[in-house]
């Protein structure tokens, strides 16, 4: 049992083909319950395909993933009420309007309707969206889209929220606003499982980090023992140093 652990992933490893190269090799991770944790690589280190495996959204043959003690590949019912997920790429119908999603994916989540009226008001009214409740997601800006993204990804007040680039493509209101948000729900006990290119936000947002590259993890801490350790004064010259400076894809 590790009662402390939010997360634990052991000896995984992940080919998107039986033939091709393991996106994911080997890697072990540990995040702590109550982290506010932030995944960071360069473009096709492999964020996307670990949160996917994580959530189980993709099988995994090799290793094994952890979420609250239960091996993720096999508690897929347990996963679905424990776990939110805000994709990077929108998840929501854009005919519709963020109420009747919202009353789309708690029902899928297996909440009653009375609890689902009263969170969507809720986490509508938290993300400044009262007054578009009734208009459909395609007339929404990009900022607004995300928002909703994110309220989507909470309405089953997930003990584990994992995001990828929630913040992508949006304002510096709106980027305030979710950031803002995601600190609430963590100090009301939500840990925080988040990737991002950005990394000024990810300074203000994460109480421990990973940096992910070739499939693997290169290094783990919290932010401030890192930045000692490798006397950088910020997470941009720690991600170059360790990194490097060439492109990836
Ligand atoms: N569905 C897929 N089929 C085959 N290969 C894939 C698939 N999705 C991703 N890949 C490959 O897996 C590798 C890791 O991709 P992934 O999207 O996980 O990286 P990432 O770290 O999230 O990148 P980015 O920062 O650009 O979002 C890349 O080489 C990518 O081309």
């Amino acid at each position: 049992m590790s009662r402390q652990q939010a997360l634990v992933i052991e000896k995984l490893s992940y080919s998107y083909k039986k033939t091709s190269r393991p996106i994911i090799q080997e890697l072990s991770l540990k995040v702590k319950k109550g982290s506010r944790f932030g995944l960071f690589g360069p473009n096709g280190a492999g964020k996307t395909t670990l949160m996917s495996l994580m959530t189980g959204l993709l099988p995994y043959y090799s290793g094994s993933v952890k979420l609250l003690d239960a091996e993720v590949k096999n508690n897929k019912e347990f996963i679905k009420h424990t776990i939110g997920f805000v994709p990077q790429d929108f998840s929501f119908y854009e005919e519709l309007t963020p109420a009747e999603n919202m009353e789309f994916f708690g029902a899928w989540y297996g909440l009653k309707k009375t609890a689902i009226k009263s969170t969507t008001q809720h986490l509508l009214k938290v993300m400044g969206l009262s007054a578009m409740a009734n208009r459909p997601l395609k007339e929404f800006s990009g900022g607004m889209k995300r928002r909703v993204n994110l309220a989507i990804g909470v309405m089953n007040q997930p003990a584990i929220l994992f995001l990828d680039e929630p913040t992508v493509g949006v304002d510096v209101q709106s980027r305030n606003a979710i950031i803002s948000f995601l600190k609430e729900i963590n100090a009301a006990g939500t840990t925080l499982v988040y990737t991002s290119h950005q990394l000024n936000e990810a300074e203000d947002l994460c109480t421990e980090i990973a940096l992910i590259d070739g499939g693997g993890i290169i290094t783990q801490g919290t932010l401030n023992n890192l930045l000692e350790q490798h006397q950088q004064d910020g997470l941009e010259g720690l991600f170059l140093q360790l990194t490097g400076r060439a492109y990836r894809d």
